[in-house]
């Protein structure tokens, strides 16, 4: 496998979707994985875009078979990874961004040693609780949950390579750009990318 693999973490609201997709926007060879979930579509939500939506039974039909990388239960709904998508793009020398929370990182930080982990933080507690307001998809009482897990999920960020502050979004997305572009540059990955040049300039 010569693709990189990223986990990228944050508590709900604090942005990491919206500048997932506007890292897609102008980076190539780099896909998000699509998790599946067992979660409700919001509105505008698309089964097979924003996760693959399904049911209770058929996520642990999945769990049984081993198909998930990772999985876990956040906010009372199954939230999982599949194996195969991942390891393929991999393969095929492309970035793979897995948007999971603290508990799948855990997961794959112990499968796949070499995963880049990035938590994004939000610029305060009040600005997250706007964020998941604005965001308007969520009831009172879901946003009230999703704030309580904020705090467990921000703790974890000492798990974590890189750290992102979203506060100014295009200094936040400057900032995901920089770490996805150094990890293209890690000795590991280029040495293979460049054995025949490095040959070339070492022969005698
Ligand atoms: N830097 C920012 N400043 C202000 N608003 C922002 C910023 N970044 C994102 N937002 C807004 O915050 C809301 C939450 O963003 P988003 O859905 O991307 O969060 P998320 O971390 O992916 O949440 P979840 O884990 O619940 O899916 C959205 O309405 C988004 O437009
Ligand atoms: N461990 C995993 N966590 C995941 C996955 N897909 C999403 N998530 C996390 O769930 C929460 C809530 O997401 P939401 O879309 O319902 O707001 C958030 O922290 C996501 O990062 C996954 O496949 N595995």
């Amino acid at each position: 496998m010569s693709g990189t693999l990223f986990v990228i973490s944050a508590a709900s609201g604090t942005g990491k979707t919206s500048l997932v997709t506007a890292l897609l926007e102008n980076t190539d060879c780099v896909e998000v994985s699509v998790s599946h979930t067992t979660r409700k579509p919001r509105p505008g939500e698309l089964d097979g875009v924003h996760y693959h939506f399904v049911s209770v039974e058929e996520f642990m039909q999945r769990v049984g078979e081993g198909g998930f990388l990772e999985h876990a239960e956040v906010f009372g709904n199954y939230y999982g990874t599949a194996r195969a998508n991942v390891e393929k793009a991999l393969a095929a020398d492309r970035d793979v961004i897995l948007e999971i929370d603290w508990q799948g990182a855990q997961q794959v930080r112990r499968q796949f040693p070499d995963v880049l982990t990035v938590f994004i933080v939000p610029p305060s507690r009040d600005a997250l609780r706007q964020r998941l307001q604005n965001r308007g998809q969520d009831s009172d009482e879901v946003i009230d949950r999703r704030l309580a897990g904020a705090l467990e999920d921000i703790s974890h960020y000492v798990e974590f390579d890189y750290l992102v502050i979203n506060d100014d979004f295009d200094t936040a997305l400057d900032d995901l750009k920089a770490v996805v572009r150094a990890a293209r540059h890690r000795q590991k990955l280029q040495a293979i990318r460049h054995l025949d040049r490095l040959q070339s300039l070492l022969s005698v």
